[in-house]
């Protein structure tokens, strides 16, 4: 499958591939690397290091007017993954001429810098550690009559930011850094990897041309980012932006988390589609005026949150948003569902959710003993992972229960929450609490779980527009008039590190209503949010 409907839509090469025969025509050089069959195609052997070095040369020249020279057994730049990161700093930091970013690492090729330079008007430090790709890099430059607008300094491995932006020169101060990080942590990952994939990982079937002093570094590419993270807490606003590249998605989750743990707020990630390789890009920033644009990628599968007003005299308290708020982080808390307060403002509150374990079913059990419901529905124990009676009810919320893969009813043996699947659809609320004079309502949604509702009385079911990133859920919003986010709270972020479900949970006051409303972050399955909605209505409903 190609991504190349993901590439950023400025992207030269979305629409329009490089003409192979065009090439082969105009660069004898390029051409000695190509064959053509019977019907004038043209082909480029893509498992040859000399024929990639020569596509990226050709193309440098043919669409930048760029003369680069690169060594042998050095990474060959790909084109469209550097343009889209370049693209992307251009959505976050616009694309006015003069900006000042630092490329860590810059290659022998000097690629980030000679292509933003060329297109933006950018100006840059070069940083690389590598004495032959400060060499070729040093020369790129001059050969392009680039000398005012890039400076390439040679610099130690053990170095990153501090002692490079402050040898270059103490005033200046930086629009942006960029990186694309030396991703193995040794030899033995390198090789496992090569054998697979190519080491510079570039688009699927061609060719490893980095060599191992580029493509290794202690700790890999999440040692050499945190260390970039590490040296941000120092550096402040100094740089105004710090960004990298991010080979590996299992490495932007343990990267998320350094952010956090470091008190860092403002942050996001995106996707860099091109060909059949995706690469991420994270950035994070000490400027709270930065507001970062959405993912494309990520948008297009994003779904509207759940959303429900909150009915008047709901847990007894004032209707009042944050008298609200407090009632619902009891009710969450009571159940085990760990609670982080977000941004709050006068008539806003933002709660993170993070549940490790499925508490609040067996809220509907106790519910339904009460009840004296003569079947039987019990669910395992959630204190012990246990139960006595082992009878799981399907016809209970509608769902078909799927056991470790198996349709199960009348389960034998004890299992955990966790191993719980709900399959199919559903309706959110119970049968037995659809009270007489409901009728039944078509939920507005956008995206394909389209699910029935029973509407009670004085419930109403909303769906907007999406909000801005979900990140910023998470963050302060300065831009955001009467927001004022406690320090103190963000700063004691407990939050469990494994869970199955995290979401945010939204209060805000619109028109006379208290609209509450869940958003997806992450978690074994968006099923269980909807869990979670159905227990806070029946809570709020109930007088
Ligand atoms: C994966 S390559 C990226 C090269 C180029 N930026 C590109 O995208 O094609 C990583 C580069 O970082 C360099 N490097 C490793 N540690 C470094 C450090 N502490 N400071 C600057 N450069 C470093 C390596 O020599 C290598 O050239």
């Amino acid at each position: 499958m190609t991504l190349n409907k993901f590439m950023h839509p400025r992207n030269r090469y979305k629409n329009c591939k490089p003409s192979f025969l065009e090439l082969a025509l105009k660069y004898p050089e390029f051409r000695a690397h190509t064959t053509q069959d019977d019907s004038g195609k043209v082909f480029l052997d893509f498992k040859n290091a000399e024929a990639l070095k020569a596509l990226t040369t050709c193309l440098l020249k043919e669409d930048f007017n760029l003369s680069v020279d690169l060594p042998e057994n050095r990474l060959v730049p790909t084109l469209p993954l550097r343009l889209n990161y370049i693209h992307w700093l251009e959505d976050i930091l616009g694309t006015d001429a003069g900006k000042w970013g630092i490329d860590i690492g810059t290659g022998a090729s000097c690629i980030y810098p000679l292509l933003a330079a060329t297109m933006n008007k950018w100006k840059f430090l070069a940083t690389e550690a590598d004495p032959e790709n400060v060499f070729y890099a040093t020369n790129n430059v001059k050969n392009n009559g680039l000398q005012d607008e890039i400076h390439v300094h040679q610099v130690s491995r053990d170095d990153v930011l501090i002692v490079p932006t402050n040898a270059f020169n103490q005033t200046t101060k930086f629009d942006f850094c960029m990186c694309n990080p030396p991703f193995f942590a040794d030899h033995m990952e390198a090789q496992a990897m090569t054998k697979t994939r190519s080491v510079d990982r570039p688009e699927a079937g061609s060719v490893s041309t980095a060599s191992p002093q580029e493509c290794i570094a202690q700790g890999g590419e999440v040692g050499f980012i945190r260390q970039m993270i590490e040296e941000s807490t120092v550096l402040r606003e100094k740089i105004r932006l710090y960004t990298s590249m991010v080979g590996k998605k299992s490495s932007l989750t343990q990267l998320k988390e350094e952010l956090r743990q470091q008190k860092i707020v403002n942050f996001t990630s995106t996707e860099f589609c091109q060909g059949k390789t995706m690469r991420w890009g994270i950035a994070w920033t000490y400027d709270q005026t930065i507001i970062f644009p959405r993912s494309m990628f990520e948008s297009r599968k994003e779904k509207p949150p759940l959303q429900f007003v909150v009915p008047r005299g709901a847990g007894g308290v004032e209707y009042q948003v944050h008298e609200i708020a407090a009632h619902i982080r009891g009710l969450l808390e009571s159940i085990k569902v760990h609670c982080y307060q977000g941004k709050k403002a006068k008539s806003y509150s933002s709660l993170t959710l993070t549940a490790v374990e499925n508490t609040w079913c067996h809220q509907r059990r106790l519910r339904r003993q009460q009840r004296n419901i003569e079947e039987p529905v019990i669910y395992p124990s959630q204190d012990t992972g246990h139960s006595s009676a082992h009878v799981l009810d399907p016809s209970d919320t509608g769902h078909s229960i799927n056991i470790n893969g198996k349709q199960t009813v009348g389960l034998k043996e004890s299992v955990k929450y966790q191993d719980i699947k709900l399959n199919g659809k559903r309706t959110l609320n119970e049968p037995d609490r659809i009270p007489p004079n409901s009728k039944k309502i078509k939920v507005k949604s956008t995206g394909s779980d389209k699910i029935e509702q029973e509407e009670k009385p004085g419930i109403e079911q909303i769906n907007e527009e999406k909000p801005p990133i979900l990140q910023a859920e998470l963050q302060p919003q300065p831009t955001q008039k009467n927001t004022t986010v406690e320090a103190g709270e963000i700063l004691s972020d407990t939050s469990p590190k494994d869970y199955i479900l995290k979401c945010v949970l939204r209060l805000k006051r619109s028109e006379e209503q208290v609209l509450l409303e869940l958003e997806w972050l992450d978690g074994s399955s968006r099923e269980l949010m909807h869990q979670v909605m159905t227990f806070l209505k029946n809570k709020l409903v109930q007088r």
